[in-house]
């Protein structure tokens, strides 16, 4: 009894007519997401402020459809502005496909400067987008969920809020952040059978991603690539796949499970095997990390002495 009591075991999500709203739905992951929901027989609504990206997703996702879809529904709302234009435009949403069965948190930027070149403007705006605009939808969904009985919330979080790295002083923080928000919010509504789910991706090949290397320092790009570039359908079917089994931790590829299990912390248990997993590997991934580490350590110490060579040759 004890051990059954702290065990998540929800029941699968059947996604058939469920209602998905995605934020960030017109790019990247969360169109990826979307079209896999859709696949899946979802009723999909997408969020996000250009209306011209909307609707030319709302075209692209529609030709995945069956022959008995409903239309994508389409909002364009700022999810860092105003509380009350998000709370107008989930309702929007809920007049045309009915209350949302899952929320996906999807909206959000990645920006990689150095602490000193990250100005205090970028550091709010990523704070801003990335963790409050996830705070407003959820917190514009949630009663009624709780009132339906059920339902998933989902966070994209990034590997980048599991561990600190070179470049992300602005961007891992915002990240973090979802986790704090998810471990409480998911024993909040855990009696009203909402589970929480918080996705770790690394990178991933995305509109987002290519304007996000533009000025990425070349410390970052190297420290990042240990855990390489995947494809935003891999990493969407995944997050979804994760989300539908009720699981609070989402993560793909070797370096996601090692980083999932290190960083479990005191987040809920979904099986058995994942438990006896946690508890066997936490250890051993804390011995290998030590490697990584030195690794990155030396990428640092190796990017500086370059640029200070540079630096030199420059002035002579
Ligand atoms: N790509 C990557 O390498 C990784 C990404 N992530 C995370 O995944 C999420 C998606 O990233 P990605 O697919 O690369 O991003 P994209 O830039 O490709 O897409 C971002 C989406 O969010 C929307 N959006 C941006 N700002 C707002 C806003 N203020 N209000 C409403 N919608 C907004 C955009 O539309 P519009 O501009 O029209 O508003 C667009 O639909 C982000 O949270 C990112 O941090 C995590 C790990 C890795
Ligand atoms: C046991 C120890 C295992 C250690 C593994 C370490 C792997 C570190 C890789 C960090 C990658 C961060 C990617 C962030 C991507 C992102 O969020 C942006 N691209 C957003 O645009």
């Amino acid at each position: 009894m004890f051990v059954i009591s702290w065990l998540v075991s929800p029941q699968v999500l059947k996604l058939e007519g469920k209602h998905l709203l995605i934020t960030g739905g017109s790019s990247g992951i969360g169109k990826a997401m979307a079209k896999e929901a859709i696949r899946r027989g979802a009723v999909v609504s997408i969020m996000a402020r250009n209306n011209t990206k909307l609707e030319a997703a709302k075209v692209d996702l529609e030709k995945v459809a069956g022959n008995n879809f409903k239309p994508v529904c389409i909002v364009s709302v700022d999810v860092a502005g105003d509380y009350e234009e998000v709370q107008k435009a989930v309702q929007k949403a809920e007049d045309k496909q009915g209350p949302v069965n899952m929320l996906i948190n999807c909206a959000g930027i990645g920006v990689a400067k150095t602490f000193e070149d990250l100005k205090i403007d970028e550091f709010k705006k990523l704070m801003n987008l990335n963790y409050f605009g996830s705070v407003q939808t959820t917190k514009a969904v949630i009663s009624k969920m709780k009132e339906q009985g059920g339902g998933r919330i989902v966070f994209i979080s990034s590997q980048a809020g599991q561990l600190g790295l070179f470049g992300y002083t602005g961007y891992a923080a915002s990240k973090f952040a979802l986790r704090g928000l998810a471990e409480s919010l998911q024993m909040e509504v855990r009696p009203y059978n909402i589970y929480v789910t918080v996705a770790h991706p690394p990178d991933t090949e995305t509109p987002g991603f290519e304007e996000e290397e533009r000025n990425k320092p070349e410390e970052t790009k190297l420290i990042s690539g240990t855990s390489g570039l995947f494809k935003p359908e891999a990493v969407a079917k995944q997050i979804l796949q994760d989300s539908v089994n009720g699981r609070f931790c989402s993560y793909i590829g070797l370096d996601g499970w090692m980083l999932a299990n290190i960083t479990c912390g005191m987040s809920p248990v979904h099986s058995m095997c994942d438990a006896i997993q946690q508890v066997l590997t936490v250890s051993v991934f804390r011995l290998v990390s030590f490697f990584y580490l030195c690794q990155f350590t030396g990428i640092v110490r190796k990017c500086k002495a370059k640029r200070d060579k540079e630096q030199k040759e420059k002035m002579e």
